[in-house]
């Protein structure tokens, strides 16, 4: 038996039911020591299509973790003051933080602005700080996760186990970590750090869902859109299509 498309679908038959998300910026953000980087750093190896945008600063280089490996030259452009004076003046920064006494960090606009225009997903590990201003920036793009320690005594270990975080340094990590717990409602997702294999999976599951939003589809549902029986109404019965005549 053969079935037959009803007319309004007749000339759609051929049509792709699928499409290219357009782009999000999947922010990693949290206290310093939760994980970030290191999840990052994972990610970007299993998955190197995944884009990342260095952040600039005119704080000093942090030697690599003998732990993850991570290495700051990967997250980072050093930048003089006076530079970074010059790329806030001329407006080349999406946003920036002044994060602790005597330093900047900001985010470089034009690689976000062709990252939307190739419709690529970035990733980045911020502070809440940083986070909620690169929201305001970019609000359909961004994607907030905030990623916790299992306890803050773990946070501490972590924090303690890095060669950075020396003397009053690591006091200050650990309270301005305390600060940023209160930005927890802010982000859209949650996820606790255990094991780093199991957070990444967590992570690429909450990307894939985010790139089926209906609202980062346009093009999926102009063709929808194209499809739709204008005289259907939600729901009857009416497998012929014709109980509209009968009004
Ligand atoms: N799930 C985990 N289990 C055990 N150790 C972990 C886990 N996640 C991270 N660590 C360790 O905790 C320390 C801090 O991790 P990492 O540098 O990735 O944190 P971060 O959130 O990026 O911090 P920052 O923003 O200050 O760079 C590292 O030594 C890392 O190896």
């Amino acid at each position: 038996m053969t079935v037959v498309p009803p007319a309004h679908i007749a000339d759609h038959m051929t049509t792709e039911l699928d499409g290219r998300s357009s782009s999000v910026f999947l922010v990693l953000s949290g206290p310093g020591g939760t994980g970030k980087s290191s999840l990052i750093r994972m990610w970007r190896k299993a998955d190197p299509d995944i884009g990342y945008v260095k952040n600039v600063t005119t704080r000093g280089r942090r030697p690599a973790d003998p732990v993850s490996g991570v290495d700051d030259d990967d997250f980072f452009d050093f930048v003089s003051r006076e530079r970074f004076r010059e790329l806030v003046e001329t407006d080349q920064l999406a946003q920036w933080v002044n994060p602790q006494e005597g330093y900047y960090s900001g985010t470089p606009r034009q690689p976000l602005l062709d990252a939307i225009a190739q419709r690529r997903d970035l990733l980045f590990d911020y502070t809440p700080q940083l986070y909620l201003n690169l929201q305001r920036a970019f609000p359909e793009q961004v994607v907030g996760v905030f990623v916790a320690p299992p306890s803050m005594e773990v946070l501490r270990e972590r924090l303690t186990g890095r060669t950075s975080g020396a003397g009053d340094k690591l006091q200050l990590k650990f309270n301005m970590g305390v600060q940023d717990l209160s930005y927890v409602d802010m982000h859209r997702y949650h996820v606790t750090n255990h094991d780093l294999t199991e957070t990444l999976e967590t992570l690429r599951g909450i990307l894939r869902a985010e790139k089926s939003r209906l609202d980062r589809l346009p093009e999926l549902r102009e063709r929808y859109e194209a499809m739709k029986d204008r005289r259907q109404m939600l729901f009857y019965y009416d497998p012929a299509g014709t109980r509209i005549d009968g009004i």
